[in-house]
């Protein structure tokens, strides 16, 4: 005889069920769009998740830089480029506002918890109605061609007003807690205004440690064989054949892909370039007297050997040449003595050619120090070089230094 089960232990039944599946819903959930944040990173809408390995945050960092570069290379190509003069006597560019706004944006949309220290601010462009309608006019026509890579980062920004207040987000004291991105929307502004190179550039700091970095740098070659020479280092064009995204992930080495227009293309290991005889190297510095001592560069260079003269290149475009071994140094000697670097200028760059093999200090040979704020302040200058002749550099540094 068939057993039949009362109305009453079925519902019973239909209850516990209901109950265990509440109960396990909210351990279950996370995992499972962690997966599909592994299967698919552009199918999500939304997601306010970090990841272990940072997956994510290097897929969001790739995509904001590479849309900020887009807007950054339309102004570049304009003539107006409604440069404004900062307290400090440095120059701002509607660019560096748009792709400041940008990059906040999908950070926002996607970890809107975390911390962002930006170089600049919304004022000038609260004070300025034509210039905030300009920014806002760049802002609105940055799209990234690829419609679910535009997802992933949040999709357009709402109103001008919420751009002024997104680009103010980037005010954060930084420090030693937590996660903080640091941004510099056009490092080099004195060479983007030239003609020359720049990068967009973004890092990812936990606890004061750079995980993630990113840069976006229009006007280098794609190819990571072309060598790094004068003419490089000066180069006022992104025609064919140019733009390059670095990337890198804290112990997952670094990587260099196609700057390309929406959707990621694929990346390539980058090394540093082994060096087997110093004398051999070819250093970088900046174009700017006034950001690096360029006499001392030179007698640093002759006290390793190095014949050959600098090549002299703006922004972290530096690191990024050096972590690719189409260069070999990178030297930065303080100009000024109370001049104190800032955490946006170097979070990616130092992360970069540190997981392509390389070490970045200061003059002294200590490594830089992220976790003290918006500044470097326990570090002066800036020594980047492969890891073994690393030691070799400091020393001439040393040497030349202490003898002023
Ligand atoms: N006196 C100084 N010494 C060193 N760096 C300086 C400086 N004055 C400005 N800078 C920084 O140098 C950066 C450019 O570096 P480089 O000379 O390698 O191209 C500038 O970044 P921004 O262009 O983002 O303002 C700025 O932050
Ligand atoms: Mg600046
Ligand atoms: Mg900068
Ligand atoms: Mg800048």
């Amino acid at each position: 005889m068939p057993h039949v089960r009362p109305p009453f232990t079925t519902a019973l039944f239909a209850l516990s069920a209901l109950a265990l599946a509440a109960a396990l819903l909210p351990n279950l959930l996370p995992r499972l769009r962690l997966l599909s944040s592994h299967l698919s990173p552009f199918s999500r809408q939304q997601s306010t998740m970090a990841t272990t390995d940072y997956s994510h945050e290097l897929n969001v960092a790739l995509l904001a830089v590479q849309r900020a570069t887009l807007l950054t290379k339309s102004v570049f190509h304009s003539h107006a480029k409604g440069t404004l003069n900062k307290s400090d006597a440095s120059p701002v560019t509607i660019g560096d506002f748009g792709a400041q706004a940008l990059i906040i944006a999908a950070l926002q949309h996607n970890f809107p918890e975390d911390e962002i220290v930006a170089e600049e601010e919304a004022k000038d462009l609260r004070e300025n109605e034509t210039l905030k309608q300009t920014v806002w006019d760049l802002v609105q026509d940055a799209k990234l061609s690829d419609s679910s890579a535009e997802q992933v980062l949040g999709g357009p920004i709402k109103s001008a007003e919420s751009m002024l207040d997104l680009i103010d987000k980037g005010d954060s004291k930084g420090g030693n807690k937590g996660r903080i991105w640091a941004i510099d929307p056009i490092d080099g502004t004195k060479g983007f205004l030239r003609g020359g190179q720049y990068a967009v550039c973004l890092g990812l700091m936990v606890d004061g440690d750079v995980k993630v970095g990113v840069l976006g740098c229009p006007n280098l070659p794609v190819s990571d064989s072309e060598p790094l020479t004068e003419s490089v280092g000066a180069d006022a064009t992104d025609a064919e054949g140019k733009g390059v995204l670095f990337s890198a992930v804290q112990g997952q080495g670094a990587q260099s892909r196609p700057l390309a227009k929406g959707g990621l293309e694929t990346g390539s290991k980058i090394a540093m370039k082994p060096l087997s005889n110093i004398a051999e190297a070819t250093f970088c510095e900046s174009v700017e007297a006034g950001h690096s001592n360029q006499s001392d560069s030179v007698q640093i260079a002759n006290k390793l050997g190095i014949t050959k003269p600098s090549v002299r290149m703006d922004s972290q475009a530096k690191y990024g040449s050096i972590a690719r071994g189409a260069g070999d140094l990178y030297l930065r000697l303080p100009v000024r003595k109370d001049y104190v670097e800032k955490i946006w200028d170097h979070a990616a760059g130092d992360l970069i050619v540190r997981e392509a093999g390389g070490q970045v200090t200061d003059v002294e040979g200590k490594r830089l120090d992220f976790s003290y704020g918006r500044t470097l302040k326990e570090n002066k200058g800036v020594i980047a070089a492969p890891k073994d002749v690393h030691s070799k550099v400091i020393d001439a540094v040393q040497a030349v230094l202490s003898s002023k």
